[in-house]
């Protein structure tokens, strides 16, 4: 997406800012994460590519999949982007699926409505619960939802989500909802599954830990913006934007010499609150008299870019 602005209606008339001038990319085969704490628009902006904002919203820019842009896709074109070039999952599984379904139905209803067979559907959704883990997949197709432990359940969504082999998979904290381990099996079948399939994957997620574990690059955003994008290892090792740093500071880390966490002071605000300036200039140790007056810039610095009037400075370290 390039240059990406989203406003929602508040029911008054007006119209609030949520997302400004957004550009974010996914490669084949690479795995991209989106972080930031709550409300920044992480999910907004992950919503956006499938064309899915709230009712009453006005996106501007370009999304563009395959080469085809869908802010400007009939609803028919919409509708044949879901079901073929671009898959989400969501943090809770249970919100995807019909409880009064069977998971066979769910399974195989896309690949139904594109034309194939009943029993060559069947055949391709056994073997799509095989590539997630699921070890009796015959047996998996006959029951319904409420017969599946929560990670169980994300795999469903997730052999659901690649049945139509989209070239971009939207994961929205897909992991949240569920326990450590099931997380770790969950993430061990993406990164494969990507591997293997060569499907692009945005991996939405307040973890950075996580985000470090499985990306190649990471978006920052706060506030509705993009504050600082570069490769996973050289946004770990050398942040240039104080946030990214406070993030980072405020992770819990396991390591025996690892400093203790430490919490960025203040509270996130919305875009449609920022003030004048940089947006995080409230929040931030490093802030001088120009953050309050001149929004800095998304800029090259580093093997990236960053959205900070003293990205060179190394301040954010
Ligand atoms: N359906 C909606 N109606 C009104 N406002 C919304 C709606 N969805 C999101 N917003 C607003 O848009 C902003 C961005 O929200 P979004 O859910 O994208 O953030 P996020 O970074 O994904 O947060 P979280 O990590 O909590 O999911 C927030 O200020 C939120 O209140």
């Amino acid at each position: 997406m390039t240059d990406v602005s989203v406003r929602l209606g508040d029911g008054t008339g007006a119209a609030r800012p949520i997302l400004d001038g957004v550009s974010l990319r996914v490669l084949p085969g690479e795995t991209v994460g989106l972080v930031g704490e709550s409300g920044s628009g992480k999910s907004v902006a992950c919503r956006s590519v499938l064309g899915l904002l709230p009712g009453g919203a006005r996106a501007s820019g370009r999304i563009r999949v395959s080469g085809r842009d869908v802010l400007t896709m009939s609803p028919a074109d919409l509708a044949a982007l879901r079901t073929r070039e671009v898959a989400m999952v969501f943090q809770d599984p249970r919100a995807s699926v019909n409880p009064l379904r069977r998971v066979g139905d769910f399974l195989t209803e896309g690949l139904r409505a594109g034309g194939t067979p009943p029993a060559e559907a069947m055949a391709r959704a056994e073997e799509l619960l095989t590539a997630v883990g699921i070890r009796d997949p015959r047996g998996a197709l006959r029951r319904h939802p409420h017969q599946f432990s929560g990670g169980m359940l994300q795999r469903v969504v997730i052999a659901a989500a690649l049945a139509a082999e989209p070239a971009l998979l939207l994961a929205d904290e897909p992991t949240t909802a569920l326990d450590v381990t099931t997380q770790a099996e969950i993430i061990a079948i993406l990164t494969r599954l990507r591997a293997e399939r060569g499907t692009g994957l945005l991996f939405v997620t307040h973890d950075l830990e996580l985000a470090a574990a499985i990306c190649d690059r990471v978006y920052v955003m706060y506030a509705g913006r993009i504050v600082e994008t570069r490769s996973t290892d050289e946004l770990f090792d050398r942040p240039r934007h104080p946030y990214t740093a406070g993030l980072l500071a405020c992770t819990p880390r396991i390591e025996p010499d690892a400093p203790p966490p430490r919490p960025i002071p203040g509270r996130p605000v919305s875009l449609a609150e920022a003030p004048p300036g940089c947006a995080f200039a409230d929040r931030c140790a490093h802030a001088v008299a120009r953050c309050t007056q001149e929004a800095p810039v998304l800029a090259r610095h580093g093997d990236g870019l960053a959205a900070c009037h003293r990205a060179d400075e190394g301040i954010a370290l």
